[in-house]
């Protein structure tokens, strides 16, 4: 039996030697790598924490103490540590969450993978402690170098450099990247730390000459380098840190457990805030990851385990559509610029960031910023192209509001994965743009297709200068072009069955291949519909109120919320008119989603074209027979 089999909760953890929980830190590597090449997953960032959750859990006590993980794609050896082996089905529906999952165990916190957050959970955890009387119990907070880029875990530190009294631990995980090397003054400073000459040269003799000279020179190196003010302070000034009142521990090896855990029980002892800053090396181990540029395999799919190579083509199609148009568009507009928060490549920026690199601006996990400081480039004449993912838009939907729609400014989003993504579960989702996005006065937002209707969106959206425009479209595979057959104002007429078509069939975006199976199978069945395509579908087109007004029931399809989406604009749109046309709108349920494939979602949320046609043949059913006052009028099911 390995090591690895033999821990089933932390405590087991405490009854290893070092030399053992070297082996177990390789085994847990070779683990990873077996695993997630299988499903795919967040294989960089664990293979980078192995020895740095190994001494967490040896030194604080989970889940009494609470140890919360940013963002939480780095808790598969937490996960590991505290009883959850079975990876077979690691992101799949019934298997193990690529993040941290309550329902999965109590050594679990947060479950929300947006990042920045940790530092104001651990503050919360802890002022509710100490007011309960649990003051004794410990907290810490796991964040990345990237995640402390963002606003929240400076909003975070700010409240807790106040309370002294209280015991928090945050460990900077500082492998220096987010997905690309971590920008800003933020960085720089992590970086000064890291890696001031002198200080590592001293902190090298340190460790080689007192560590390894019995009790008395482990007692002179930990002086050294603790947290009181030593070494480091005396050859590396410590600002910024110290300047908040919060201690500072480090830089530490975070791949040399007895050095981490050293770190870790001075800054339990401690009864403060206190920093412990750890250096580690995403992907370490691996070395398809070790020496991968792009983002040191942060997030793959399924991939070869021996050379790393993904075993199917590309996995976004979208985003690969969307990196070749703005190319194009750059090249025609010199006042184009694109913002990323921290994800240039997996946005599709990167082929930008090579032919215009003065025109790309890396904000860091900063969505807020993106946002406002975009409206301040379309103030001082420049079209910015924000390119986020959908659910990270969230963050920024207060600066979308009041910023850049208040103030007019041309400023066009792009929302990669929007809709069901899937497997990431319930908060990448990127189900509520449309909703949030639908109560912005002046937004217009458009759902391309396809291929050509996505290009087109994208250079139709950096025309307009007098406020926000959006293009929305999903993660994976573009599916085949499929071409208007006529035009009905802004509207695309995707097909047109039976004399009299009674239904309008309403696709949004990548679901218009859905409707076109609904008109089509409710022609076998004899019901005559028009499918169309509104392609910008916010603002509701009065187009498209005209033409549901010629229809007697309409059918919306789209993978947004059902009940607050663009069905539910345009059955609004239609009452405004005075039109008593009824709308059923087929989307996604408001609730949060466990993990699971898209397609098993799709399946879920009868949002197939066969699914969608039964219902809809039913509704018809119950309609007046054509052209007389139905008998019943039909309620809309807001499902
Ligand atoms: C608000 C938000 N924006 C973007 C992301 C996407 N994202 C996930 S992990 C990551 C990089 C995190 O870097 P870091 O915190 O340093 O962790 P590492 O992966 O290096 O361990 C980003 C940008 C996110 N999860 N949340
Ligand atoms: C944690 C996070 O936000 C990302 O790493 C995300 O899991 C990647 O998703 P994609 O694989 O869709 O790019
Ligand atoms: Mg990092």
């Amino acid at each position: 039996m390995s090591y690895l089999e033999r821990i089933r909760r932390p405590a087991d953890l405490r009854r290893l030697s070092p030399a053992e929980l070297d082996v177990l830190a390789k085994e847990i590597r070779d683990f990873l790598v077996t695993a997630v090449a299988r499903t795919g997953g967040h294989m960089g960032p664990n293979l980078g924490v192995v020895e740095l959750t190994i001494a967490l859990h040896r030194v604080f006590d989970s889940p009494r103490d609470r140890v919360v993980f940013d963002t939480g794609h780095q808790a598969y050896v937490h996960k590991l540590l505290t009883g959850r082996q079975d990876f077979g089905d690691l992101r799949h529906r019934g298997g193990l969450s690529g993040y941290p999952s309550r329902a999965e165990s109590d050594h679990d916190i947060v479950e929300n993978s947006h990042a920045s957050t940790a530092l104001s959970w651990a503050d919360g955890i802890a002022k509710a402690n100490q007011l309960r009387g649990l003051g004794d119990r410990s907290v810490v907070a796991v964040i990345g170098d990237g995640a402390l880029t963002g606003g929240m875990a400076w909003e975070a530190l700010n409240n807790i450099a106040d309370g002294q009294d209280r015991s928090l631990v945050i460990v900077v995980n500082d492998n220096g990247r987010s997905y690309a090397p971590t920008i800003g003054g933020l960085a720089r400073h992590l970086d000064a730390l890291r890696t001031t000459p002198h200080y590592e040269k001293v902190l090298d003799w340190g460790k080689r000459t007192l560590q390894r000279s019995g009790p008395p020179g482990r007692m002179a190196f930990e002086a050294l380098h603790g947290m009181k003010k030593g070494l480091k302070d005396v050859i590396a000034p410590q600002g910024l840190f110290e300047g908040l009142g919060i201690k500072y521990v480090g830089p530490i090896d975070g791949h040399d457990i007895g050095e981490v855990e050293m770190a870790l029980r001075r800054a339990k002892a401690f009864g403060g805030p206190v920093i412990v800053h750890a250096i580690t090396q995403k992907g370490r181990g691996y070395t398809p990851a070790e020496t991968d540029v792009v983002d040191r395999f942060h997030a793959v799919g399924v991939i070869h385990p021996e050379t790393g190579l993904p075993v199917a083509p590309s996995r976004f199609g979208w985003t690969s559509v969307f990196a070749e148009e703005i190319v194009e568009i750059g090249r025609r507009r010199s006042d184009v610029v694109a913002l990323t928060a921290a994800m240039l490549a997996p946005v599709g920026l990167a082929p930008f960031a090579e032919e215009f690199p003065d025109r790309v601006f890396d904000v860091g996990i900063a969505e807020q910023h993106a946002v406002t400081s975009a409206a301040g480039m379309a103030f001082a004449g420049l079209h910015p192209v924000v390119a986020l993912y959908a659910t990270f838009l969230n963050r920024g939907y207060d600066q979308l509001l009041m910023d850049v729609a208040l103030h007019r400014a041309g400023v066009t989003f792009v929302l990669d994965r929007s809709g069901l993504t899937g497997d990431d579960g319930a908060s990448h989702n990127g189900m509520w743009d449309m909703a949030l996005l639908r109560s912005v006065p002046g937004l217009r937002l458009a759902a391309p297709r396809d291929e050509p209707t996505l290009r087109a969106a994208l250079r139709e959206a950096v025309a307009v200068e007098d406020g926000p425009t959006v293009v929305r479209y999903p993660k994976g595979a573009v599916p085949d072009a499929l071409p208007a057959v006529g035009r009905q104002g802004s509207v695309d007429v995707l097909a047109r069955h039976g004399g009299v078509p009674r239904v309008l069939v309403v696709g949004v975006g990548v679901m218009a291949h859905t409707a076109v199976e609904v008109g089509g199978a409710l022609d076998a069945q004899g019901i005559g519909s028009t499918v169309v395509d509104p392609r910008w579908v916010l603002p509701v087109a009065e187009d498209l109120v005209g033409l549901a007004r010629q229809h007697d029931l309409v059918v919306v399809v789209e993978d947004g919320l059902a009940n607050a989406g663009i069905g539910s604009a345009l059955r609004d749109a239609l009452a405004a008119a005075g039109a008593d046309v009824p709308v059923r709108c087929h989307g996604i349920p408001l609730r949060f989603l466990e993990h699971a494939s898209r397609a098993q979602l799709v399946e879920e949320f009868h949002l197939r074209g066969p699914d969608i046609a039964r219902e809809t043949a039913a509704a018809v059913a119950a309609l007046a027979p054509e052209g007389q006052e139905p008998a019943v009028r039909l309620r809309p099911t807001g499902r």
